[in-house]
């Protein structure tokens, strides 16, 4: 479905519920299956958390986890390491293109029985679960922090626990701290320092009650909204000052585009009055890759230049995100440089106009276009996409004046 979005330039007012983070959702989801003394609030209704809650209902036969990295590279390492499974794990056509080579080659030096369907070091995998009691892992860690996370999240089944060793420089290491925060929320035991992380065996946990918090991704269509308005004022629930998600340095970031953040009780309000110059903006995202599209078309819309550094992993994600954004801004006018872990580019003053935005079955696409509406009217294609992560989208664009037809 193509949509055609615009929004005059009005202040902007509203208060919105957003969906709980799909990351802290499928974590909680692959600890669940392992301890159902755990008990989750607040869960994800997105496609990611679906089809993973769905898969760790089957033992047997084909797993399609379509566009959800989380969900293939966290049931690889479920499937392998439970007893009695005997699972084909695919994807979408995009999944089959998305490495997972090191996570099977640790899990195979652990003893894992996991083989390729078709090419090597691609999906589908074809996995027969057994008990694994391996006690370390050595593993490249500057591809993808998902690989350290999907081994984080069964080592406390192990009897030994599991020691990972990590090389090469970490990337992605919120995440990687989210895994270990929310294992200890649990009440599993564990130690991320110096490349090295330990978690200890838990046999058995205390029951408790783990609350997602929302999605910080998600929100950060929203700064950019606050930022590409004059006046706005935008409340966001559930949300908490210390947070477990990287994403939040979007507080700070937005900052620089005179957003401010007030927390209160269980949200934070986004507020920007009045119009602000700023020469440029350089930013490293190596820590928050999945804010590079919404920050650079935010950029975009107030013609600010963009730097955008630690990029290296936008590459393999739903699209090659580097090439897309070049495409896609390139769209509305200018010149954008892309290297392989860098984008940079000055906007023009003017828009081109009957833009059509391809989406590339990349939900964060479509979201982070959709508030440069505030500054051009143009089209989204496949809008349908932005269910990977939040299914409600478009609706709550519409709660703040947005026109979608
Ligand atoms: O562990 C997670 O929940 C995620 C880790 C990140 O991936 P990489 O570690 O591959 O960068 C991020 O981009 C993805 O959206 C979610
Ligand atoms: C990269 C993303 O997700 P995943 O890797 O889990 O498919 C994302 O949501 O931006």
């Amino acid at each position: 479905m193509t949509i055609k979005i615009t929004r005059d330039p009005a202040p902007v007012k509203g208060a919105l519920k957003i969906t709980g983070s799909k990351s802290e959702s499928n974590r909680l989801l692959i600890l669940q299956a392992q301890y159902p003394e755990i008990e989750i609030g607040n869960l994800s209704n997105s496609d990611d958390t679906q089809v993973l809650q769905k898969a760790l209902r089957q033992q047997s036969g084909q797993v399609d986890i379509h566009h959800a990295g989380t969900a293939m590279r966290f049931l690889t390492a479920y499937f392998a390491t439970q007893e009695n499974c005997d699972i084909t794990l695919t994807g979408s056509k995009r999944m089959k293109e998305r490495p997972i080579r090191l996570l099977v080659d640790a899990l195979q030096r652990m003893g894992g029985d996991i083989e390729y369907v078709n090419e090597i070091g691609y999906p589908p995998l074809k996995i027969k679960g057994k008990k694994i009691a391996a006690q370390t892992v050595k593993l490249q860690a500057n591809v993808s922090s998902q690989y350290i996370s999907a081994l984080m999240l069964v080592g406390a089944s192990f009897p030994e626990g599991l020691e990972i060793l990590l090389e090469g420089q970490v990337t992605s290491t919120p995440y990687i701290h989210m895994t270990l925060e929310i294992m200890k929320h649990a009440g599993i035991k564990g130690e991320f320092a110096d490349n090295r992380i330990f978690i200890y065996p838990a046999p058995k946990l205390e029951s408790s009650k783990i609350e997602v918090e929302s999605d910080w991704s998600s929100a950060s269509y929203f700064y950019s909204i606050a930022a590409i308005a004059d006046e706005a004022e935008i409340t966001l629930s559930n949300y908490r000052k210390t947070s477990r998600q990287g994403d939040s340095c979007l507080a700070e970031i937005y900052r620089h585009f005179g957003v401010t953040t007030t927390f209160e009780e269980n949200s934070i309000i986004l507020k920007k009055s009045g119009k602000r110059h700023l020469r440029g903006l350089k930013e490293d995202l190596r820590n928050s890759p999945d804010i590079a599209q919404t920050i650079a078309v935010t950029c975009l819309a107030l013609g600010v230049p963009c730097e955008l550094h630690g990029l290296h992993t936008l590459k393999i994600k739903e699209t090659d995100r580097l090439q897309a954004l070049k495409n896609e801004i390139e769209k509305f006018g200018g010149k954008v440089k892309i290297g392989s872990d860098c984008l940079q580019f000055v906007p023009q003053t003017e828009f081109q106009e009957n833009v059509s935005v391809a989406t590339y079955n990349d939900h964060r696409m479509a979201m982070a276009f959709a508030p440069l509406a505030m500054k051009v009217p143009f089209q989204i294609e496949d809008a349908g996409v932005v269910s990977k992560s939040y299914p409600d989208f478009w609706e709550d664009l519409q709660k703040l004046g947005f026109q979608v037809s």
